[in-house]
């Protein structure tokens, strides 16, 4: 081979294997995207847990508790927060509040009789502008000791067409691989359905933790507590209830005046699990009411207001920051996705419904 051929032999070599080269590194970054975004190896994403969700309803609306309410209303705090925590809200007296109530269900025309789950979603925004927001339900704890296990409590519990029932034996594995779930299914099978809005214990069930002046930290979790009795019905009561009588009953009681809610937050003690949500604290850890909750009066959800908001839960105040809850960590790109899903199409005119347009009126939003 004569010199002249060989460097150029030599090149095309070299050439062909810095190609080799890129393609490959290319290749990979292609791969590990794919694979970071669930879109091969079956890795669970924010995604994962939304996608069975936006063609069940119309357009605009929240994957999950899509029947709600807006309301706006005031936390006066009780000071007695403030040892515990250097956020504002603890301190202020009067703290302005945008919440919203809803139903558990994603539809948003679900009757009011068919979920055991109602929820309040709150905004405190302090005068130092720091904002805390949060959603709470009526459970009081979680089912799965992470968030896969909601996925696969889902998936085990769905219907099957032949019998629509769930499967046995689905079920039976996944109580299996979560056992902690039986409590759950316990709680759901016998604890009553609450009958009103206004008479329902709202929880945090995650943990987070408070941060002193000195940094000193302390793990809690709180509830909403009504200052209105707690109401259940009867199996034939709720069978025979009206399509909104939980939203009726709740307008209703606000023309009477407001309604209220003691914001009770549990100190754990250093045995107490904060990173696993389907586990209760024992009934006599201390017990802290850091505020007062008015309620004062509600707006319908297609004129604005708490429609756009997103109750991200990890969006907490100066003097409050996260435990490592994985169920809390999964939440917050979770509601990312939903909020950014529905704004979006809020925002590009496909939402009809739910921003007070004739339902329905847009068959591509089906
Ligand atoms: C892995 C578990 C969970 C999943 C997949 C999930 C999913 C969702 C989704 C998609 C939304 C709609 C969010 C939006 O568009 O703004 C939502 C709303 C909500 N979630 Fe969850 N959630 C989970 C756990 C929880 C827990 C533990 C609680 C209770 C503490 C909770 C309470 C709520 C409430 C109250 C709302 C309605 C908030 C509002 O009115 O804007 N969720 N959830």
């Amino acid at each position: 081979m004569r010199k002249n051929s060989l460097i150029a032999y030599l090149r095309t070599k070299r050439v062909l294997f810095i190609l080799c080269g890129i393609l490959l590194i290319a290749g990979t970054l292609v791969l590990a995207f794919a694979w970071s975004a669930g879109l091969i190896g079956g890795r669970i994403t924010t995604q994962t847990f939304l996608k069975d969700t936006p063609k069940t309803y119309p357009a605009g609306y929240r994957r999950a508790h899509g029947k709600g309410i807006c309301f706006e209303g005031t936390f006066r705090a009780s000071g007695k927060g403030v040892p515990f925590s250097i956020a504002r809200v603890f301190a202020q007296q009067k703290v302005p509040v945008a919440g919203r109530f809803s139903l558990g269900s994603p539809d948003p025309y679900a009757p009011d009789n068919s979920t055991r789950t109602v929820s309040m979603a709150l905004l405190l925004t302090a005068d130092d502008g720091e904002q805390w927001r949060m959603k709470l339900n009526n459970e009081p704890f979680f089912a799965t000791r992470d968030a896969e296990g909601f996925l696969k409590q889902m998936e085990a519990y769905k219907p099957t067409p032949a019998t629509g029932t769930p499967d046995p034996a689905r079920v039976a594995a996944f109580l299996k691989e979560y056992p902690e779930a039986q409590k759950y299914v316990k709680w759901d099978a016998t604890a009553p359905w609450t009958r009103s809005f206004a008479g329902a214990q709202y929880n945090v069930i995650n943990s987070f933790i408070l941060i002193d002046k000195n940094g000193k930290k302390q793990a809690i979790r709180w509830s909403m507590r009504p200052h209105a009795p707690f109401t259940s019905w009867s199996v034939n009561q709720r069978k025979q209830a009206s399509h909104d009588f939980l939203f009726e009953d709740l307008k209703k009681r606000l023309k009477k005046g407001p309604l209220y809610w003691d914001l009770v937050l549990t100190l754990a003690e250093p045995s107490d699990p904060v990173n696993d949500p389907s586990q209760v604290w024992p009934e006599n850890r201390r017990q802290i009411v850091a505020g007062t909750l008015e309620v004062s009066h509600v707006f319908d959800q297609t004129n604005g207001g708490c429609r756009d908001v997103n109750f991200d839960p990890t969006r907490v105040p100066k003097g409050i920051t996260l435990s490592d809850d994985p169920v809390l960590a999964a939440r917050a790109g979770i509601y990312s996705h939903s909020h950014s899903d529905r704004v979006r199409e809020i925002g590009y005119g496909k939402a009809t419904d739910a921003v007070g347009k004739p339902k329905n009126d847009n068959p591509k939003n089906k």
